[in-house]
């Protein structure tokens, strides 16, 4: 037991802490005298940690550059704290140039930010440190000194967050930022233009503003669901078509009769993807060699399109058999005119091989108004993904486009009749958008809709060939199918065949 006799007193404790204090002054002269100031640099360094408070915090730096490559942390966090300024901030730049969309909002120099997710708090800020310095390549005694602005952010937060840092919360900014940059982007479409004649035909873009999407196609649920699904299951694969060996691309073939939506469902596609599209009008090429120098100049995470394949090239190996198919290059090929031509199996070949390998993110779209007429080489294993039919208006496809241009609903009371009617009929939407436009009325329209239908199946333009079945997932349903419908069908095919259902199925078949 201590009693109070025992406690040192204040004074006491004063004088033991100011003798204490002198002793290591008294140490740390003779330290400085005896030790030399780079041996104590280097001991305080080596050994400072151990008398330094240990921080609980992590700061990371994230520079604009990493030597002369711009750093993608850096562009993807600028982007995201855009999105994070809060009522605190007291500075932000604000910009927009001409092919943005929007305003962009950025912060100024020194502005924090505080971001949470999944739980954890991190602290942002903005730092911008200027510098001016001689210009290294003016030799002149008033030479002129250049200023520069190196920026960074600095991310800090608790160190037990280190690892979700590195493995979750910074891809996510990366992933988000990429997903803003699409949401901005302006999709171009790539055509071609022939008034360069001596350096050949070359690509010309504009922006791609069509406004077709997902929600306006008038198509089955099912097929359109099943499209969503592969375009969504294509993006994410990069690494099983690495692991497997294959090119990073995708084939379609649209095929169905005019007006059924090919192109609308092409520009859906590419805005969906926010993909570039690049137009290829196999017309226009008379040089192989062009051919090939547009290929290789279209751009990953780009929609390849190919319209009306049945027109659009020679086809000499459907006369001359199988001989044509083997070749292994685009081959020139001369037409009755004179003009040069080029063989689809030499494309699809020049296609398969190097435009495949050099690039990533590819999407290949052929279409054909005539399944039938179509090469061989063109629906052989492999080549072509997925076959999808784009067919006439069904009434789940009537009720979309009423809803688009009319803005009406299904309970209202025509729609009963024109669900009687539409199955039977051949109509485009093509056609049905154009009826459906004629008045600004939906009540006159519907009435008006009606009569045309009820005129057609009179007139006996009833579906003939609407497909019987629903889609066609395997080539063994395909050969099923194919047993009762042998003149109308092509050959055997490949690929994914899917193809508008219509709900009460007709006699015969489609293409
Ligand atoms: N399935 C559809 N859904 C919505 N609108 C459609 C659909 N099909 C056609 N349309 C309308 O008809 C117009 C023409 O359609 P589109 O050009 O897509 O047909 P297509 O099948 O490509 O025809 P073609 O074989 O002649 O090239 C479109 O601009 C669109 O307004
Ligand atoms: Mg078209």
């Amino acid at each position: 037991m201590f009693s109070t006799r025992d406690m040192p007193s204040p004074s006491s404790i004063f004088s033991a802490y100011a003798s204490m204090t002198a002793s290591i002054m008294l140490l740390r002269s003779m330290a400085n005298e005896l030790v030399p100031q780079p041996i104590r640099g280097y001991l305080y360094n080596t050994f400072g940690y151990l008398i330094r408070p240990r921080s609980q915090t992590l700061t990371l730096i994230i520079e604009e550059s990493t030597g002369i490559a711009r750093n993608q942390v850096y562009d993807s966090a600028e982007a995201y704290l855009s999105t994070r300024v809060s009522p605190e901030n007291e500075r932000l730049k604000i910009s927009k140039s001409a092919k943005e969309k929007k305003l962009t909002v950025r912060l100024e120099k020194g502005e924090k930010v505080v971001d949470c997710f999944n739980g954890a708090c991190f602290k942002w800020r903005f730092i911008c440190a200027e510098s001016e310095k001689n210009n290294p390549n003016d030799h002149s005694n008033n030479s002129i000194s250049v200023r520069s602005e190196k920026r960074s952010f600095e991310l800090s937060f608790p160190k037990k967050y280190k690892e979700m840092v590195l493995d979750s919360y910074l891809p996510f900014i990366l992933d988000k930022a990429r997903e803003m940059k699409d949401e901005e982007r302006v999709l171009k479409m790539h055509t071609l233009n022939t008034s360069y004649c001596y350096s050949g035909v070359k690509w010309d873009s504009i922006n791609l503003e069509h406004p077709s999407t997902f929600e306006t196609l008038a198509m089955e649920p099912e097929l359109k669901n099943a499209v969503i699904e592969d375009l969504d299951r294509f993006v994410k694969r990069k690494e099983f078509y690495k692991r497997v060996g294959r090119a990073w691309k995708r084939g379609y073939l649209l095929y169905g009769p005019p007006g059924t939506g090919k192109s609308s469902l092409i520009a859906a596609m590419a805005n969906y993807l926010k993909f570039d599209v690049f137009d290829l009008e196999l017309g226009s090429i008379v040089r192989d060699s062009d051919l090939r120098k547009l290929l290789l100049a279209t751009a990953n995470r780009s929609i390849l399109v190919i319209e009306d394949i049945d027109c659009s090239v020679d086809l000499p190996e459907r006369r001359h058999g199988d001989h044509g198919r083997k070749q292994a290059d685009v081959q020139a090929h001369r037409a009755s005119d004179g003009r040069m031509q080029l063989t689809l199996s030499g494309l699809l070949n020049f296609i398969d091989g190097l435009w495949s390998s050099c690039g990533d993110e590819r999407i290949i779209i052929f279409t054909t108004n005539h399944k039938e007429r179509l090469d061989p080489a063109l629906l052989r294993p492999g080549r072509m993904d997925m076959h999808i039919h784009m067919s006439y208006c069904s009434y789940q496809g009537f009720k979309i486009l009423a809803s688009n241009y009319l803005e009406t609903s299904s309970d209202h009371p025509l729609f009963g009749e024109v669900e009687g009617l539409i199955e039977d009929i051949q109509i485009t939407p093509a056609q049905v958008a154009e009826e459906l436009m004629k008045n600004e009325d939906p009540e006159a329209t519907l009435e008006g809709f009606v009569k045309l239908l009820k005129r057609k199946k009179m007139e006996g333009d009833v579906c003939e060939n609407s497909t019987p079945d629903k889609a066609e997932p395997t080539r063994q349903q395909s050969k099923r199918r194919k047993v009762g419908c042998k003149q109308k069908r092509g050959k055997s095919n490949s690929g994914v065949h899917v193809t508008q259902i219509r709900t009460r199925r007709m006699r015969g078949c489609s293409l």
